[in-house]
This record gives structure tokens, C-alpha cells and sequence, in this order.
């Protein structure tokens, strides 16, 4: 607001065309401090109050060319000088001038002469009138202005109102959820197009209703609920619900949102309602959370596969955790039984999987089960994914099932061992279209891992197998599946250590076959190892859990007996016991390949309890009574006996010590002369001895059973007839030995010899010899082992001249049918009978049908082990042939025997000249 300024210099125009009056006026005022202009002419005065529009002006009447009104007439009409106030002075003094003055706008009339302070204090006056009448108009501007300013704000505010409203309501209607507003008794007030459509009727129609009028009194009651809760707990209450549109049907799940709308008092004055359709995010959240758990399922499933190590448990947790993590309804495993050509479920969980017993699942695809999705993912070797389980027209035959356990979807995933299809996982889902592709690369994934923990499995199989295989190999006989040596070692072990602990005994049997080499080499290996597996089998069936048979190698078996009686002889009844039975059983006829065989076995036992008995003592123990039942008879059995233990070791020494014994020249040959009835030397018997290092010399007693077991007597026997013919040889050159023949001794392993014909020819070749002066004893076990091969081999050599002498005649079991068909030149009388002659009159008569025999056959006589002159006597009364004996001569080194030779025969001739005369 401006202030009035009283004190300011008032711009002042005085016109009169006096210019005595002009300058009188004009000093009166300047002298009292306004700012004086002056005008001699109303022209100049109009001119001058346009340019610059004094405050006050003072203005003559009457003057020439334009008077006082007309200027006064004329500044009111121009607008810059309408407002100027003009105050007349002038002569004149009527009223009607004065009228006419105040007409023409004037606002004060002063008459001259005027009083000075009169005029002063009129102008003073109007002065502070125009003063104020600025002031007045400024102030009037001012509030006109504010005036303005808020018209011209209400204004903006009013289409800033207006503008907000249309948005809101542009806002409601476009926003997708549904608003609606209803007052406290649950009458729509307002709603929203969205909210239009649920009800299918427009706002209009909706307003003054209520839930009642569209929808059942269920659901009305439910609506009704809500907003109570909402008004009474005055605050916003959210709530899902399931809604379908009248307008098209469409029903989704929607979250509602109620707030209870209040007056400024706070009294209620109605609810608010807002619905978001919320249908699709529940899917989208539905289908994350089903992955989650797939998901979840996985992981759980890896690290099962990382730590199950049994294929059962594997599969059973894999379904569990399909159900449990994975949110599978069910879930099971099955294999493919090639067999029924079906599928065979081998783990499952969930619900229904009791269903699984009384499901049938075929892989015929004619079989009216043969088309579940499963059999065709196995067919197919491809996943199949059902995803409308009930409405599937491939699961109709289990659909009834299916539905009482819920399964909505379902997908069946072939698994592989080592790439080949082998069996299916099978998952049913609550809700259908369960398997999207996020969720069908995941159980992919879980098949997949499945897969690889089953080629696992089949790899640790396999090499659990190998090295069952390996143990089996290592452990065990291949042949009968009987333990080995070796484990035999272990079980003598630990049954002596736990024996030993108790005080109990153990028993070792070592059962050996009778003539079980016969078998093999007459009937081959294939007959053999048949006969062998039977043993093992009657073996096994002899014996109590717990005891152990074992296969040493060969014909030989080791029997463990655990816990025979703390008495020795209580044990050794028990273990012998079942030592007969052993013997029994294996005596009983066997059938091998159509082949009926009759054997027997020989059986040595020992009793043991002391822990630091060695395995290999307690088998070189039972060896010993091996031998020893071997040498009582066959079938027989015999405990061990330390003598015979001391027997065997020498026995074991000298099998060492003959394997040099060829090489390093230790043989020699001794001769025995064999006789003619008149004592006269025709040849001798060669008999070998060993010149052993340390013991002397070795009688053949001693060795030759054990050369032959060990094979060495092959090229002994050899060594023996180039020896021998070696001699006769030498002999040959000789003139006075040139007729002599000798005997050799041929053992059974050596003529049985693919080669020994070939062998006798070509030395007897190689000697230029006459083959007549070698001849051949054999014994009659010997001929009788295998008399096909000895009458062919005996006849081979017979042709070409070697002659033979049937040694130890009448021990054997003498069959006189072969007999007849050997080409034998000589019966050779056993020493045991000779030397009974004149003590048992059995032994008598032996030998008087032996020589009587050979008589009849036309075969020579001849008696060995004649000691006495006696014995010579009667042996020449019954016609026997020739003699050989200590009467005679012992076996002696070819010098001496070449020596008595010599002697006998100067005796000889000596004789016969006395008694021809001669000397
Ligand atoms: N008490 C007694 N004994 C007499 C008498 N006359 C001879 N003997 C012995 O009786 C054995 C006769 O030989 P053998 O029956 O063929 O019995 C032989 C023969 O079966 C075997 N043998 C000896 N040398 C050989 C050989 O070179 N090859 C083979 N395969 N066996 C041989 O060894 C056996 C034993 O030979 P030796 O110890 O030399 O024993 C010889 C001989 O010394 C006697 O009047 N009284």
C-alpha cells in the first residue's frame, strides 16, 4: 500500500492569460513549497497537463481564444487528464458560472481576488484530496489484484479439480481389478465396469442392491462375513476366493482386499472392496513351486546315488524323495521280467502304491494291458508324458485305480543299464498338465542320474564278481569248487587255534583213490574228472557244517574234523567213524557218462590239538598214514604212526637224493647167475644197486617202488638195459662169456612206455646183438595192469627174438587164460615158496604145480631164492628147469661174477676130463 505524501512538492499548473495574475499566483505557491507551472493560454495549459499531468490545476475563466471551461471541457475528456482536479479561479462569481464550473468536472471555484490563505488552503485541500483519491485507487488496484490472482487460482484449481476427477474415474474404470463400494448393510453404493462383469449388469443396476441379488445365499453369506470382519476389525481384511463371471463364464481364484470406509466422526459408513484375479499367479507360483520340489527331489536324488550303494535302496529312496520333496502323488520303480514280458514294480511310495500288487502292466503291445504309457516308454525307449491321466485313452485299464489315489497326470521314464532299457520310473501328479517342460527336464535329468548310479552298480557288480572270481580261483579247486591247498592251509589253521582254545581235537583225513590213475589212462581225463566231482560231492554229504573237505590236487582230499572229544580215544573212534562212512560212500558204484566204475580209497588219519602243530606237519602226518593204509590193502584206513613217519622221511631224502643219482654215475649192476640142473652158469639175473655217497650201497628194495612212483624209473630202466646190453655186447667178443644171456627186471611204468619197443629194438640194433640172449622178466601185475598193450608189446618183441621170464610166478592173482596167450619162455618160482620147501607143505605143492604147470606149457622152470641144497634137491625132483640163489651165488659186481664164471667153468672142464680121463 502506498502512503500519502503530504509533505512531497505537488506539481502544480496555473493558467491565466494575466500574466501579472499568473506570476502572483505562481509566487504565492512556490513560496509555499509546491512545484509551480504556469500557462499564459488554456492551449498551452491543455498541452502542457497532456505532456505531463500536474496534481492541481488552477484555472482562469476568462481568457481570450479559449476560456476556462472549454480547457477545463476538453482535459476531462482526455484520459490522462481526466482525473486531474481543477480548481477555477476566476472573476466571475455567479452561481450559474459556478454551476457550470462544477458541470464541467471542476471540483473547487475561488473568486478573485482571492484570499490568499483562503486559496492556499484550498489548494491544500484538494491537494490531499487527489492524495488520497491516488492512495484510494492504488489500494483499490492492489486488492483488485489479489482479486485476480485468486480468481485466476481458483480458477486453475477448479480444472485441476475437475482434471483429477475424470483421472480418477478414468483410473477405476481402467484398472483390471474389480472395485466396488457398498454401505454398511452390504448395498452397492458404486462399482467399477470390471465388477460389471461379475455380476453382468451395469453400475446403474447394480447400485441400491445387494450380493443377495445375484448370487446364491451361500456365497452372498460369504461376501456378507467378509465385510463384517472388515467393518468390525476397522482395518483392511484380505481373503482368496474362488469367482465366476456372469458374463462369460470365466471362474478364477481372486485375493480380495476389504476396507471399511469411515465419515470424519469415524463412524462407518461403508466397505470397500477391491478383487485382483490372482488365478495365473497361483499357477505361476504352483508351477515354481512344483520345480522347487522337483528340483529339490533332484538334488536329494543325487545325493542318494552319491551314497547308496544297494540297488533296493537306491530305488526306494529315490521314490520317496520324488514324493516327499519332489510333491509326487506317487512314485515306483519297475524292471522289465523278460521272462512274462512284463513289468515287475521293485520299489514305490505315496499314495496308491498298494495299487502297484494288483497292477498289471504288460509289454505285449496285444495284450490289453500291454498299452500304459509305461510299456510304451519302454517300447518306445522314450519318456511318456500323460498329462490327463483320467481322460487318457491309454490309461482306461487303470484309470479306476487312479482316480480313488488321486493321480491327475502321470510320466514314465525309461532307465537304462549300461545303454540298454531295463526298467521305467513312473511319478503320478495331483493336478493335470503337471509336467511342463521345466518340470519334464528335470525328471529327465533324475532318470538320467538313475541310469548312471545303475551303471555303477553293474560296474561294482561286475567287479565284486571278478573278484569272487578271482577269491574262487584263488581259494578254491576249479574242478569240484572244493577249497585248495591253500585254503586248506587256513581252515588246518584256524581249527587248530580254535581247537587248541577248547581242548578238543581236530581230525585230518587224507583220502586218496585206488587206482586212480588206471581210470585216467584207460578211460581219459574227461571220466576222471567226472569221477572226481562225484567224490567231492559223496565227500561233502559224509560231513557235519563246519568241517572241511578239500581237493589237494589229483585223486587226494583233506578231510577237517572240528571238535572231536577232548579224549584221545573217544576222538579217534569218532573221527574213524567217520572216516568208514568216507569209505563207504566212495566205495558205492559210480556212473560216469553211461560208464558204471567201481573204486575205492585209501584214507590216513591224524588227531591234533596243540596250537604249534604246523599245517604242513600235520599233512606230512597224515601222508604218512596214507601210505601206511596203502601199503595194508586198499579201501582200508590208518591213523598215523610216528615209526612210519621216521620210514618216510628217509624215504623223502632218498627221493631227493636219486633225482642225482643217474646223473652222477651212482648205479651199478650186480649179476646173479641163474643155474641149470647140472650147475652150469647159462646166464644171470642183472640186479641194480646204488652206490650211495653217504649210505652205501642201496638195495634196489629200497628205491625201485619209489622210482617208480616218482617216474624216475623211465630212465633208470633205460639206463639198466643198455647197460646190460652193453655187457652182452662185450660179452659177445668175448669167447668164453659169448654164450651167456641175461635177465633184466622191467617195471610196469617202464613197459607200458609208448616207445619201449622201439626203445629194446633199436638198442638191440644199435649192439648188433642177438635178441635172444636178452630176456625180459615181468612181473604178473605188471602183464595183468592193462593186457591188451603187454600181450602186443610182449608178442612185438617176441618177433624179433627177446625172450621173457614171468618173475615173483604164483603171488599175483596168476590168470592161466592170459597165461596161455603171452609168449612166455619162462615161469620164474617166488623165493617165498622156495623158501618154504620142507617147512610148509603148502608152499611144497605150489611149487611142484607151477613147475608141473610150466611143464605142460612148454615153458622152463625157474626156481630163485634157492639157499639150501635141500631146497635144490626137491626143486630138480619135481623137474624144475634151472635155479638162481645164494646156493649159487649172491648178486655180485660183474668182475667177480666174471670171476666165479671163469672159476666155474675151469671147475667144470676139470671135472669132465677126470672123468672122461682127460688128466
Ligand atoms: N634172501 C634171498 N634173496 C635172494 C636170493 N637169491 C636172490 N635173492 C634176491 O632176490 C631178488 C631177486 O630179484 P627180483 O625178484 O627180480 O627182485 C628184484 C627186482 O624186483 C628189483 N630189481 C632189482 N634190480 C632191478 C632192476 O634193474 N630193474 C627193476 N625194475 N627192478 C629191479 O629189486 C628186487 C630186489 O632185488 P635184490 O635186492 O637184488 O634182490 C634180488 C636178489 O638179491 C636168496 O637165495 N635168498
Amino acid at each position: 500500500m502506498k502512503t500519502i505524501m503530504t509533505n512531497r512538492k505537488s506539481n502544480i499548473l496555473v493558467v491565466d492569460d494575466t500574466p501579472a495574475s499568473l506570476k502572483l499566483l505562481s509566487d504565492l505557491l512556490k513560496a509555499e513549497g509546491y512545484e509551480v507551472r504556469s500557462a499564459i493560454n488554456g492551449e498551452l495549459a491543455i498541452e502542457s497537463a497532456i505532456r505531463n499531468p500536474p496534481e492541481l490545476m488552477l484555472l482562469d475563466i476568462l481568457m481570450p481564444v479559449m476560456g476556462g471551461f472549454e480547457v477545463c471541457r476538453r482535459l476531462k475528456a482526455h484520459p490522462a487528464t481526466c482525473q486531474v482536479p481543477v480548481i477555477f479561479v476566476s472573476a466571475l462569481s455567479e452561481t450559474d458560472e459556478k454551476v457550470q464550473g462544477f458541470a464541467l468536472g471542476a471540483v473547487d471555484f475561488v473568486t478573485k481576488p482571492y484570499q490568499r490563505d483562503e486559496l492556499l488552503a484550498r489548494v491544500r485541500t484538494h491537494l490531499e484530496i487527489v492524495n488520497l483519491r491516488d492512495h484510494l485507487e492504488e489500494l483499490v488496484e492492489e486488492r483488485n489484484s489479489e482479486l485476480r490472482k485468486s480468481q485466476e487460482m481458483l480458477q486453475a484449481s477448479l480444472q485441476d479439480s475437475m482434471l483429477a476427477n475424470t483421472h480418477l474415474r478414468t483410473l477405476v474404470q481402467t484398472i483390471p481389478d474389480l472395485i466396488w463400494l457398498k454401505d454398511p448393510d452390504g448395498v452397492y453404493l458404486a462399482c467399477n465396469r470390471q465388477f460389471e462383469r461379475l455380476y453382468g449388469a451395469l453400475e446403474a443396476d447394480i447400485i441400491g442392491k445387494t450380493d443377495y441379488d445375484f448370487v446364491t445365499q451361500e456365497l452372498a453369506d460369504f461376501f456378507r462375513r467378509n465385510d463384517h470382519r472388515a467393518a468390525s476389525a476397522n482395518k483392511v481384511c484380505a481373503n482368496e476366493e474362488w469367482l465366476s463371471f456372469a458374463d462369460n463364464g470365466y471362474r478364477g481364484l481372486f485375493e480380495t482386499l476389504k476396507s471399511p470406509m469411515l465419515d470424519q466422526n469415524g463412524k462407518l459408513i461403508g466397505v470397500l472392496g477391491i478383487a485382483r484375479d490372482i488365478s495365473e499367479r497361483k499357477l505361476a507360483e504352483a508351477k515354481i513351486q512344483r520345480h522347487m520340489h522337483l528340483y529339490a527331489a533332484l538334488s536329494q536324488g543325487n545325493k542318494i546315488i552319491a551314497h547308496c550303494t544297494d540297488e533296493a535302496e537306491l530305488f526306494l529312496r529315490i521314490c520317496r524323495a520324488a514324493v516327499e520333496l519332489g510333491g509326487m502323488k506317487m512314485a515306483w520303480i519297475g524292471l522289465i521280467d523278460a521272462a512274462q514280458a512284463k513289468i515287475r514294480p521293485v520299489a514305490s511310495f505315496g499314495k496308491g502304491a498298494e495299487i502297484l500288487e494288483r497292477l498289471e502292466i504288460s509289454l505285449d503291445p496285444d495284450s490289453p494291458f500291454g498299452n500304459s504309457p509305461t510299456s510304451m516308454a519302454i517300447r518306445q525307449e522314450s519318456p511318456v508324458w500323460c498329462q490327463d491321466f483320467m481322460n487318457d485313452p491309454f490309461t482306461a485299464p487303470w484309470r479306476e485305480e487312479g482316480a480313488r489315489a488321486g493321480w491327475a497326470a502321470s510320466a514314465s521314464l525309461p532307465l537304462r543299464r549300461n545303454g540298454v532299457v531295463t526298467g521305467a520310473f513312473i511319478l503320478y501328479a495331483d493336478e493335470i498338465n503337471a509336467f511342463d517342460d521345466a518340470a519334464r527336464d528335470l525328471l529327465i535329468e533324475m532318470s538320467m542320474d538313475i541310469n548312471l548310479a545303475l551303471d555303477n552298480f553293474s560296474r561294482a557288480l561286475a567287479q565284486k564278481q571278478a573278484e569272487a572270481e578271482i577269491e574262487r580261483l584263488a581259494f578254491y579247486d576249479p574242478l569240484t569248487n572244493l577249497p585248495n591247498r591253500r585254503l586248506l592251509y587256513d581252515r588246518l589253521k584256524q581249527a587248530i587255534a580254535n581247537n587248541a582254545r577248547s581242548g578238543n581235537h581236530v581230525a585230518a583225513l587224507f583220502i586218496d583213490l585206488d587206482n586212480f590213475k588206471t581210470l585216467n589212462d584207460t578211460r581219459g581225463h574227461t571220466i576222471g574228472d567226472l569221477l572226481l566231482i562225484e567224490v567231492a560231492c559223496r565227500l561233502e554229504t559224509c560231513l557235519r557244517e563246519g568241517d572241511t573237505v578239500a581237493r589237494l590236487g589229483g585223486d587226494e582230499f583233506v578231510v577237517i574234523l572240528n571238535g572231536l572229544d577232548e579224549d584221545p580215544t573217544h576222538a579217534a573212534s569218532q573221527a574213524k567213524t567217520v572216516g568208514n562212512k568216507i569209505l563207504s560212500t566212495a566205495s558205492q558204484p559210480y556212473q560216469l557218462s553211461g560208464y558204471q566204475h567201481h573204486c575205492s580209497a585209501s584214507m590216513g588219519i591224524g588227531l591234533f590239538r596243540h596250537a604249534e602243530t604246523t599245517t604242513e606237519e600235520i599233512l606230512k602226518c597224515i601222508d604218512t598214514a596214507l601210505y601206511q593204509a596203502k601199503r595194508g590193502g586198499r579201501n582200508s584206513l590208518s591213523f598215523y604212526d610216528p615209526a612210519m613217519q621216521a620210514t618216510l622221511e628217509i624215504r623223502a631224502a632218498l627221493e631227493n637224493d636219486l633225482r642225482q643219482a643217474l646223473e652222477e654215475n651212482q648205479f651199478q649192476l650186480y649179476y646173479q647167475m641163474q643155474v641149470n640142473q647140472i650147475g652150469q652158469i647159462l646166464g644171470a639175473e642183472v640186479l641194480i644197486r646204488w652206490l650211495h655217497p653217504q649210505r652205501g650201497l642201496v638195495s634196489p628194495l629200497e628205491f625201485i617202488e619209489l622210482a617208480e612212483e616218482t617216474g624216475q624209473i623211465l630212465p633208470i630202466g633205460k639206463w639198466v638195459i643198455e647197460t646190460a646190453c652193453a655187457q652182452l655186447k662185450t660179452w659177445e667178443n668175448q669167447h668164453r662169456f659169448a654164450n651167456l644171456q641175461l635177465a633184466v627186471n622191467v617195471s610196469a611204468p617202464q613197459f607200458h612206455q609208448n616207445d619201449f619197443v622201439e626203445h629194446i629194438r633199436h638198442t638191440l640194433q644199435h649192439y648188433r646183438l642177438n635178441p635172444e640172449r636178452l630176456k625180459l622178466e615181468l612181473t604178473e601185475s605188471l602183464v595183468l595192469d592193462d593186457i591188451e598193450d603187454t600181450i602186443t608189446k610182449m608178442q612185438q618183441l617176441r618177433e624179433i627174438g627177446v625172450r621173457f621170464s614171468m618173475d615173483d610166478f604164483g603171488t599175483g592173482y596168476s590168470s592161466l587164460y592170459y597165461l596161455t596167450k603171452l609168449p612166455i619162455d619162462q615161469l620164474k618160482i617166488d623165493q617165498s615158496f622156495v623158501q618154504n620147501i620142507g617147512i610148509t607143505q603148502n608152499d611144497g605143492v605150489i611149487v611142484q604145480t607151477i613147475i608141473g604147470m610150466a611143464n605142460n606149457l612148454g615153458i622152463e622152470s625157474l626156481a630163485e631164492g634157492v639157499e639150501t641144497e635141500e631146497q635144490r634137491a626137491f626143486l630138480e625132483q619135481h623137474g624144475c628147469n634151472f635155479y638162481q640163489g645164494y646156493l649159487f651165488s649172491r648178486p655180485l659186481p660183474l668182475n667177480q661174477f666174471e670171476e666165479r664164471f671163469i672159476a666155474a667153468n675151469t671147475e667144470q672142464s676139470a671135472a669132465s676130463h677126470v672123468s672122461t680121463g682127460i688128466n
